[in-house]
């Protein structure tokens, strides 16, 4: 049974009662105050194990609090709870050394979770906290669940160093997160430099990474640096890391082992002190199967996988964004809009293929080819005409639902094997095919059918239509990760 003395603080009553109630069943001992000045007496008298505070409290805000706590007892854990759901809350919670941050409303088996991870972790490794730039404008936009996630996942990894592979679809924002990780982490004094593989001819791509000697190759005239050496001290961002030719791959590999490379026609190892952000938007696994990429380098990338979803599974995000760009683009000199409810239905039944940065092009055509204040749904019409709408949210039971989006299923997949084998050109994928594919595809699917259950088996083993035991034991088979939640 684990033990510790918890100090909470929260104005809400109901929270500190369902707080205190759940930590006190797992074992603790809960002392909770509505205000920070209570909480802040209790630990400068050498009170609790572990802090629980919300941020907003009527006398104080928990970010201010949280220095003075951290100077007098720096190794005391600080959960940080907000309903204010931005990336700023992300970045400053762990700014000011909380050990996690957690957006209200959150599930109270995680807490109990990270209570427990807090508690355990060595003594002395104090949640680091380090400066970042104050009142920056916030340079990612959304509150979804899914940019939760995001926000929570950078605010850990801004005091580290990690390698971090960020991975999806074309416009999802995945530079913006790679320049965010290297602005407010430790190496933000250091440059930003940004390659990417698929903008540059494959025959260069070493000489451009790693720089070249004088007569290397024909028309190598001078020496020249490399975007590693440019970016000494700093990050370096690897964009479409899956365009990268093999024998840059093996350079890659070599300074992520030993932290050295040779210049192209160099024979002297030059050390280096970089820190690797990669992106692709390609599944690098079967880059991988089709001997396009080397698995031990990829196993060295994806130390911490970061996915972006696509803006069409953040559909709540788009109006944050649109008003996001519009404020941009005022300060281009172009007219502020608004759009009236039928157009942000428009946008928000909008496939975007080329998710936020089509968006962001879309504000930019509205604001600078429309006069009128309001753009009405008939305008976004005109302007995504070519482009076919996801169907309305069904309003009939689940039954009665036809499995439909705006590609059809069976469309995708085929697309995606017809690309899958004209990869292997003249030669066949590996056996075992047919039960490869139905594993890709029963994974999602069980994965989705307990995502909309929020984990609860029984009901995603009626939404799918399988016996329980069947469900239970392909959730054993496929790995899955079953998260369950009270608020099922
Ligand atoms: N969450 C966000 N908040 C604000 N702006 C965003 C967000 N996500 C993306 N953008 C904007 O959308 C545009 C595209 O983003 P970005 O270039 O980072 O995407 P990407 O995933 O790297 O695209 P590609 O794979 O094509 O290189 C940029 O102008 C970026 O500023």
């Amino acid at each position: 049974m684990p033990s510790g003395q918890i100090l909470l603080a929260d104005d809400d009553a109901a929270i500190r009662t369902v707080l205190n109630q759940a930590l006190s069943r797992a074992g603790y001992e809960v002392r909770s105050s509505s205000n920070a000045a209570t909480l802040w007496r209790w630990v400068s008298q050498g009170e609790g194990d572990l802090v629980i505070t919300d941020v907003m409290m009527p006398d104080e805000n928990a970010f201010d609090l949280l220095p003075r706590i951290k100077k007098i007892r720096p190794e005391l854990p600080i959960i940080v709870m907000s309903a204010q759901n931005t990336f700023m809350t992300a970045i400053k919670a762990s700014e000011r050394g909380a050990y996690e941050y957690l957006p209200k409303p959150f599930d109270l088996k995680e807490l109990v979770a990270v209570v427990g991870r807090a508690l355990s972790r060595p003594r002395s490794a104090p949640g680091g906290a380090h400066a970042v730039p104050e009142n920056e404008d916030i340079p990612l936009v959304g509150r979804s669940q899914a940019m939760q996630e995001i926000y929570r996942a950078l605010a850990r990894l801004m005091p580290t160093d990690l390698t971090v592979m960020i991975t999806g679809e074309s416009g999802t924002g995945k530079e913006l997160v790679a320049k965010a990780l290297h602005d407010y982490g430790k190496r933000r004094q250091g440059p930003f430099v940004a390659v990417n593989m698929a903008a540059i001819p494959r025959e260069l791509i070493e000489s451009e990474l790693f720089g070249h000697e004088k007569g290397a190759f024909t028309g190598a005239t001078a020496r020249s640096t490399g975007r590693f050496e440019q970016a000494e001290g700093g990050t370096l961002f690897l964009d479409e890391i899956g365009d990268m030719p093999m024998e840059a791959q093996t350079r890659l590999l070599r300074v992520l082992q030993q932290g050295e490379y040779t210049t192209v026609g160099g024979r002297v190892p030059i050390k280096t002190n970089v820190r690797i952000v990669a992106a692709t938007n390609k599944d690098l696994r079967v880059l991988i199967q089709q001997g396009l990429f080397r698995e031990d380098l990829y196993f060295r990338l994806n130390v911490v996988p970061l996915r972006l979803p696509p803006l069409r599974e953040r559909v709540e995000d788009i109006p944050d964004l649109v008003r996001h760009f519009f404020v941009l683009v005022e300060k281009e000199g172009l007219g502020r809009k608004q759009l009236d409810v039928e157009a942000m239905d428009r946008l928000k039944r909008y496939r975007w293929p080329g998710n936020v940065r089509e968006l962001e092009n879309l504000v930019r055509r509205l604001a600078a080819l429309y006069p009128q204040d309001t753009i009405t749904g008939a305008i976004v019409d005109a302007e995504l005409d070519s482009q076919p709408l996801l169907p309305p949210q069904p309003a009939g039971k689940p039954g009665q639902t036809a499995l439909q989006t705006s590609e059809g299923l069976s469309d995708a997949v085929e697309r995606h094997l017809s690309e899958y084998f004209s990869g292997f050109r003249d030669s066949l994928p590996p056996p075992g095919l047919y039960h490869r594919i139905l594993r890709e595809i029963e994974g999602p699917l069980i994965g989705a059918a307990l995502a909309a259950t929020r984990g609860n088996q029984i009901r995603a083993a009626e939404l799918l239509g399988v016996n329980r035991n069947t469900l239970r034991k392909k959730v054993r088979d496929l790995d899955l990760m079953v998260v369950r939640s009270n608020r099922a």
